[in-house]
């Protein structure tokens, strides 16, 4: 199956910057919450400013004051009152570094949690659509990404555009005439700043997505280690990691390189105004406009003026940066569920297991068919049977069942209901779905079987263990119930495996079993096991089997033959034997082949 890959959006369009502009807004949406406190640090931001630019104003004040009457009293008088500004601002400081952390933290965890709701909501489409590598990059990178602005940038931002604000107003209150040395340093900066600046963006979208695509290249390369060592496919995998990490050294290279050029280029800038502003400071000291605690005064303000906007544009710039590395988790939190609940959904007071599937179209795009024209009635506790060529439809329209996917055409009842108008959650508790791999914690086989119920006590665990014939190979192993399994279980033997599934689906008691092609993987020594273990489950209990091996449901109330995504034949296995149809076929098919085996 093709996979997607989560849009970044057309990053060369003009709506480019509007776009970010709407990630930004959407990025500080998460500090909405919190406001108080966010305004609380706005308010501690300028009292720190405000404090700071004062120390300027007493140094012109023992320059041209002090220094020259020698008044020792008011020399004291100022080191007082300096003193009491600078507690103010460490007092100050404090107060808005815990401040601002607690937001921050809250902020991450706020998004850490969305980001993971989102998933869930959209449920098992999206896990089908989009490569898990890609997706684990959402969390690796791209929250981080987010969480950097609110925790780093955010702000820096703020504080700097109050503190180069306030500044900036002092120092022309101080002498206007003076500050317009600012311009020409603008000017030359906005000559070529912007061009690195358009130039670092682009590549910094290319190193995101160069960093997702490694991410899943590492993913997938973990993922498949075995099937890598099985092929002897170690080298070709080592080699396509390889090229893509240095792929991504060469884009960050450039990266660096130009935001190196940038940053060189805005000093060039602020040392053009700095040299100016001496020239003209001398000139109008020498004229009498300008006295030289003024002088001096104005040199601070304007090296404070041009650090806060030098950390400001830093980073902004680098924020941007950052703001690319989001632009697909915004698109993925943008995504719509395939299936979504309504309002007010109905739950049924009890769920007898009655299904149909009436007049029923569906495609995983709108451009072909998989399954067309099913109506199929199964009435509470029958077992189904549904058997065809692989690839023909039967995993398919069993997704419908617990919605997830909805049909394109048609109408999948329950208990006479609409699958729409019920309660998700109701319906997935009353389908429990056995699939040929569960995935298995890498806990106790314990806690895997709870899994089906939370609220099972250790007897209720044993009870469904025994029921699915686990029971005798649990208490044999070294730690019986307590016995971590490994990763998805994998010390265990298929067949263990399925038998701990089983149990935990006991547990879990839905009035309706799914079962898709969970024996055709097993010896026949296992199949055994679980089969006796899975009579036990589908007592009382409606069940639909997706089958391969036409030979284990001979004991089934109804056999469905699916062929292009269309039902050919519905029946009984001897009535359909009798018919010699396609189901006939089927089964003379599978008996060839065992035969050749
Ligand atoms: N998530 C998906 N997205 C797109 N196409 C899919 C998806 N799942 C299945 N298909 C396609 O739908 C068709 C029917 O597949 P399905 O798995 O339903 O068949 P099946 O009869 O259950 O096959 P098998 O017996 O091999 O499991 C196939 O062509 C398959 O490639």
């Amino acid at each position: 199956m093709e996979q997607a890959t989560i849009k970044a959006g057309n990053q060369s369009s003009p709506s480019q910057k509007r776009q970010l502009l709407k990630i930004y807004w959407w990025t500080l949406s998460f500090i909405k919450p919190y406001k108080g406190l966010f305004v609380t640090s706005l308010f501690l931001g300028l009292m720190i400013a405000s404090a700071q630019i004062v120390i300027p104003k007493f140094i012109q004040m023992l320059v041209d004051d002090v220094l020259p009457s020698n008044d020792l009293l008011r020399y004291r008088e100022i080191l007082a009152v300096l003193s009491g500004v600078i507690t103010i601002v460490i007092i100050a400081t404090i107060l808005k570094y815990v401040t601002d952390r607690k937001v921050q933290e809250w902020v991450a965890g706020d998004m850490q949690i969305g980001v993971f709701q989102k998933m869930r909501s959209l449920g098992y489409s999206f896990y089908e659509k989009y490569p898990v590598g890609e997706i684990y990059s959402l969390f690796h990178t791209e929250v981080e990404a987010i969480q950097k602005i609110n925790r780093q940038y955010l702000p820096t931002i703020v504080q700097y555009t109050i503190s180069f604000a306030v500044t900036f107003t002092f120092m022309a209150m101080l002498n206007w005439k003076l500050s317009l040395v600012f311009i020409p340093g603008i000017l030359i900066y906005y000559l070529i700043g912007p061009y690195f600046e358009r130039k670092s963006a682009e590549y910094a979208k290319k190193l995101a997505d160069s960093h997702a695509e490694l991410n899943k290249k590492q993913y997938d390369s973990i993922s498949a280690m075995m099937e890598l060592r099985a092929y002897g496919q170690e080298k070709w995998n080592l080699d396509q990691l390889l090229k893509q990490d240095q792929k991504t050294a060469a884009i960050n290279v450039i990266f660096f390189k130009l935001i190196n050029y940038r940053g060189a280029f805005r000093r060039v800038a602020v040392y053009f105004s700095g040299i100016l502003m001496f020239v003209s400071g001398y000139y109008l000291v020498s004229k009498g406009l300008l006295t030289i605690g003024e002088f001096i005064a104005f040199t601070i303000l304007y090296y404070k003026v041009m650090f806060d906007l030098t950390i400001l544009i830093t980073n902004l710039t680098e924020q941007r940066v950052l703001l690319h590395q989001t632009i697909r988790l915004y698109s993925f939190m943008e995504l719509a569920p395939d299936v979504e609940e309504i309002e007010h959904p109905e739950e049924l007071s009890q769920v007898r297991g009655g299904i149909e599937f009436r007049n029923i179209r569906f495609g995983y795009t709108s451009s072909s068919d998989v399954v067309k024209n099913i109506n199929l009635s199964i009435q509470p506790g029958e077992k189904v049977a549904l058997v065809g060529t692989s690839g023909h439809g039967k995993s398919s329209l069993i997704k419908l069942l617990a919605r997830f996917y909805d049909p394109s055409e048609g109408t999948v009842y329950l208990d006479n209901v609409n699958l729409t108008q019920l309660s998700l959650k109701q319906l997935r508790e009353s389908i429990g779905y056995v699939f040929q791999e569960t995935y298995l914690y890498g806990d106790t086989i314990k806690e895997n079987i709870q899994f089906g119920n939370e609220n099972a006590t250790d007897e209720d665990i044993i009870v469904a263990a025994k029921a699915a014939s686990a029971h005798e190979f649990i208490i044999a192993l070294p730690e019986g119930y307590d016995t971590v399994i490994g990763e998805r279980g994998n010390k265990l033997s298929g067949g263990q495996r399925q038998r701990i599934a089983i149990a935990r689906m006991i547990l879990k008691n839905p009035r309706i079993i799914v079962l898709d092609e969970a024996t055709s993987a097993l010896d026949h020594e296992n199949e055994a096991e679980v089969k006796k273990a899975l009579d036990q489950l589908f007592k009382g209990r409606t069940t639909i089997a997706v089958a391969h091996r036409i030979s284990t449901i001979q004991h089934f109330d109804k056999i469905v033959v699916v062929e292009n995504g269309e039902i050919a034949e519905v029946g009984t296995y001897d009535s359909l034997l009798e018919r010699r149809g396609a189901f006939y076929q089927l089964l003379m098919g599978e008996k060839r082949s065992a035969a050749n085996t």
